[in-house]
């Protein structure tokens, strides 16, 4: 499987479009440019995943397209929205019911008990409790959890509180699902688990943009893009095969 490399590559539509977009973080007189005018777009049903060194800007990049942050420069849209002209509410709804995020430590409500998390951003947009019971019951049976919704986060392992975080990205059927690391945090199994209920939700038309430091789970998407200094590295063709063969074959 050839991947296409190229951050814009995507005709047509897209879900998410980034132009010039740029991100400087100050403290004190120490100054991090973490997005230095990056362009992404992506396709509706596309996997991405994403690449790169530490501290390259990965998590920066999805905490403004989860609107978790604001950039200094350029633009990101999310179906057609400009996020920096979203009043403060629509930018609140964006981040509860357009795009769904899940994190490499989970970040459950460790006093809600897992249907209570997978129930509450169906509730903080408005969801009636019957609705959103529905919904839980019918996300949990997807990812294999049915019978723990009564159970509190700590009681669970990792690989099962990661399900229970993606049935929480996807209750409110965002448009785009973003994944920081999802299986960096699990073990083998947990984590291929993981990714078939990623491919699973790809195949059924999800929008997904993945950052991730394992070669094999990368594999699994449709395109990859590397990122190197708060840019989309271009030029650079990466199969699946070179990738999974590391960088000493890609040279040769
Ligand atoms: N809130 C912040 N305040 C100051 N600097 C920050 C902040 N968030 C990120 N940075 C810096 O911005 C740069 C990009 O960070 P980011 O977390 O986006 O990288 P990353 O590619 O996700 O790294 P990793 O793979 O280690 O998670 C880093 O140098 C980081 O130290």
């Amino acid at each position: 499987m050839g991947m296409a490399t190229d951050p814009t590559a995507s005709a047509g539509q897209h879900v998410v479009r980034c132009r010039g977009l740029t991100k400087t973080f100050r403290s004190g007189a120490r100054e991090t440019r973490a997005l230095r005018g990056l362009d992404l777009d992506v396709a509706p049903g596309e996997w991405l995943a994403v690449m790169g060194p530490s501290g390259c800007g990965k998590s920066t990049l999805l905490h403004l397209l989860g609107g978790l942050d604001t950039a200094d420069g350029g633009s990101v849209e999310i179906d057609g929205d400009d996020l920096a002209r979203l009043s403060e509410a629509r930018r609140a709804v964006l981040r509860r019911a357009r795009v769904g995020y899940v994190f490499q430590f989970f970040n459950l409500v460790q006093d809600m008990t897992v249907a209570e998390n997978v129930e509450l951003p169906m509730l903080l947009v408005g969801s009636g409790r019957p609705a959103a019971r529905r919904r839980c019951r019918e996300l949990l049976a997807d990812v294999g959890l049915g019978e723990l919704e009564r159970a509190l986060p700590s009681q669970l392992s990792g690989g099962e509180q990661q399900r229970v975080a993606l049935a929480r990205a996807l209750a409110n059927r965002p448009g785009v699902l973003l994944a920081d690391e999802p299986t960096g945090n699990l073990d083998t199994e947990a984590a291929r688990q993981v990714l078939g209920l990623l491919a699973a939700q790809h195949a059924a038309g999800q929008t997904i943009i993945m950052v991730t430091h394992d070669p094999r789970v990368a594999a699994a998407a449709d395109r990859l893009l590397v990122m190197q200094d708060g840019r989309f590295a271009e030029g650079e063709v990466l199969s699946a095969e070179s990738l999974l063969a590391g960088p000493a074959a890609r040279e040769a």
